[in-house]
């Protein structure tokens, strides 16, 4: 049982039920406990920044959201817009809409950009057409036939949100999106999910650069070897240095 206490302030939250929640999230490693009873919420549209220092858990905590097989979610709840994707395969979280944009961003050698966006939609999933997403990010569709992984690493990033784009999408999961950019990289894919917001998509942001990410969000969840100890606004955190000083070092 932990000892920890959750920090938390209502702001951004309404009663009615939210389009995401994850209760009682526990993941393991083989025997290594990683995931601690994190849960937490969004309403649609909203964008929260997962936090916390070095091997807190974000990562695995996204991967467990998307069902991914490592690490193993022993158990908790799971559910997007009404689905439970708990107690299902794997597959079933990308099916519902779930898309998890990894930190080696995962860019098919040997297949040009527009490819790329082709194998995303293979399997029948369709979310917005190619035009649509070569006019958030223009310079995609200026190299929609060059080999996607000779591009720039701000090139790749957009190319790996776009592949999720592609799909029908519902949650867009983050895992270090700004790693190795310039600032004005970042600040190019930063306009770009504030669109995607503005669209109606709900994402969460695990970054080094909590700055950023609290920037661009709405709310936060800060985790500590495991587990949720705040989870308020996303304004909250970059106002309070106690909260940056004692989960975030910055
Ligand atoms: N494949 C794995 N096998 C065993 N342990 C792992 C594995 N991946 C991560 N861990 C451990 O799980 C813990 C949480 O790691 P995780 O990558 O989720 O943290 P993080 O908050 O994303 O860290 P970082 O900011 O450094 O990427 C760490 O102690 C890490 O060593």
């Amino acid at each position: 049982m932990s000892t920890k206490t959750v920090e938390r302030s209502h702001a951004g939250h309404t009663e009615a039920e939210p389009f995401f929640s994850c209760r009682d999230l526990n993941s393991y490693y083989g025997d290594s406990y990683i995931v601690q009873n994190v849960s937490f919420s969004l309403n649609k549209g909203e964008i929260l920044a997962l936090l916390g220092r070095n091997g807190a858990g974000k990562t695995s905590t996204l991967r467990s959201i998307a069902r991914a097989s490592s690490p193993e979610l022993h158990s908790g709840e799971v559910i997007l817009d009404g689905v439970k994707l708990h107690g299902k395969p794997n597959y079933f979280a990308a099916q519902a809409g779930i898309q998890l944009v990894q930190e080696d961003r995962r860019i098919i050698p040997g297949m040009t950009v527009e490819q790329n966006l082709q194998l995303a939609i293979i399997s029948g999933s369709v979310g917005w057409p190619f035009e649509r997403i070569y006019e958030l990010f223009p310079r995609l569709a200026e190299r929609r036939k060059q080999e996607g992984v000779t591009m720039s690493g701000g090139e790749q990033q957009m190319l790996a949100i776009a592949r999720a784009l592609a799909r029908d999408l519902k949650l867009l999961l983050l895992d270090e999106p700004y790693e190795g950019l310039a600032p004005v990289v970042r600040h190019d894919i930063a306009k770009a999910l504030r669109e995607v917001r503005a669209a109606g998509i709900t994402s969460i942001i695990v970054e080094q650069n909590a700055v950023a990410a609290l920037e661009l969000s709405d709310r936060a969840v800060i985790l500590d070897t495991g587990e949720v100890v705040f989870d308020g606004a996303a304004k909250e955190v970059l106002e309070s240095e106690d909260l940056r000083h004692r989960y975030l070092a910055i």
